[in-house]
């Protein structure tokens, strides 16, 4: 038995509340793409920050707004200069575990206040054992942890079987939902878990990829996310924003909130991906990196000690595209080992 509900194209709830996790039917006939109208409205105001050479300092702390008209201010002058982004650098493991717990459920707090559920996006890789320290077994957070109103969806997913070992969502299912489920086997009454959404996994292999990412963008939420967790590869990627030229076009891309990125770098080969019109219109976006192997190309996106990146301003890095296009939204997470000595002009 699994813990949360699964959706996905047609909005079959496959399981209430505690039933089965798995992907529903195929659609018997394509959809409405709701997803798409809304969100090129919402990032009317959105256009491609201009990077500016000035001095500024950063403001010590930021209030994240509904898509604001984005002024991208910059703290260093430089051929690449960086966005005013929040930088966390936690001194200790399980400080950092606390402190990410704390800014995700101070998100969840907030889109509550707004309505009855918690928009949030999860990417795969190293985040989502991270999410299991902070979210379920750190006692002190767990049970601020409201599950029922999280609607879960993912930034990227591979196009493999949902119970693939490379599936972001069959990632989470083990080391979150599963694991949520044990904890809360015996609980009176029962505590309901997430709804979480997934690929239609009827249509993996089938060479229907545009069409799997079309139904994904049909299930997005139409007030956008208030949160979108993200993760950072040590080339630089995003979601499935690969950098150079062979994928550019999806880092370009304006409408289409969710595509199918063929020929993906990292295997597996076939994915899809949030576009940047999505983070763009989030609430907030929270990237967590660890480990010494980020180091280097966290340099690039954010610049060393004095503030100066290394990216080419020509072709900035996916990570720091975000950074540029959604200053005043997004927050890091580093560890010491992935932050080196970024730390020293972090705010924590
Ligand atoms: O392939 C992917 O990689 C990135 C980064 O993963 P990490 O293990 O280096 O943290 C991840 O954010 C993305 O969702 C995933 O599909």
């Amino acid at each position: 038995m699994s813990y949360a509900r699964t959706i996905s194209v047609c909005r079959h709830v496959t399981g209430y509340p505690h039933a089965t996790c798995r992907p529903a039917p195929r659609c018997p006939r394509p959809q409405p793409l709701p997803g798409l109208s809304h969100l090129t409205a919402l990032c009317r105001d959105t256009k491609p920050a201009q990077p500016r050479r000035t001095l500024h300092t950063r403001t010590p702390t930021r209030t994240p707004t509904r898509a604001p008209t984005r002024t991208p201010t910059h703290y260093t002058a430089c051929t690449h200069p960086i966005p005013m982004v929040s930088v966390k650098v936690p001194s200790t493991p399980a400080a950092f575990t606390e402190a990410l717990a704390a800014y995700i459920i101070d998100q969840q707090d907030a889109a509550l206040k707004r309505s009855n559920r918690f928009n949030v996006a999860i990417s795969g890789g190293s985040l989502v054992s991270q999410l299991y320290e902070a979210l379920v077994k750190d006692p002190r957070s767990a049970p601020k942890v409201h599950w029922a109103q999280w609607h879960i969806y993912f930034c990227d997913e591979r196009l493999v079987p949902l119970n693939d070992p490379d599936s972001n969502y069959g990632a989470f299912k083990h080391h979150v939902l599963d694991p949520l489920l044990a904890h809360h086997e015996n609980a009176t009454p029962p505590i309901l878990g997430p709804t979480c959404y997934a690929i239609n996994e009827s249509l993996v292999g089938l060479d229907e990829n545009d069409r799997i990412a079309d139904e994904y963008a049909s299930l997005l939420p139409g007030a956008g996310f208030d949160l979108v967790l993200l993760g950072c590869g040590p080339d630089g990627h995003t979601c499935s924003l690969f950098p150079g030229e062979r994928h550019a076009f999806l880092l370009e891309e304006q409408k289409r909130p969710v595509m199918w990125c063929p020929e993906s770098p990292k295997p597996p080969a076939d994915r899809i991906t949030f576009t940047l019109p999505v983070l763009r219109a989030a609430r907030a976006l929270c990237f967590v990196a660890q480990g010494a192997g980020k180091r280097a190309v966290l340099q690039r996106i954010l610049g060393g000690a004095d503030g100066t990146a290394h990216d080419s301003a020509d072709t900035p890095l996916p990570c720091a595209r975000v950074n540029a296009e959604c200053p005043h939204t997004t927050t890091w997470f580093l560890d010491t080992e992935a932050a080196g000595d970024i730390a020293a002009r972090a705010d924590m």
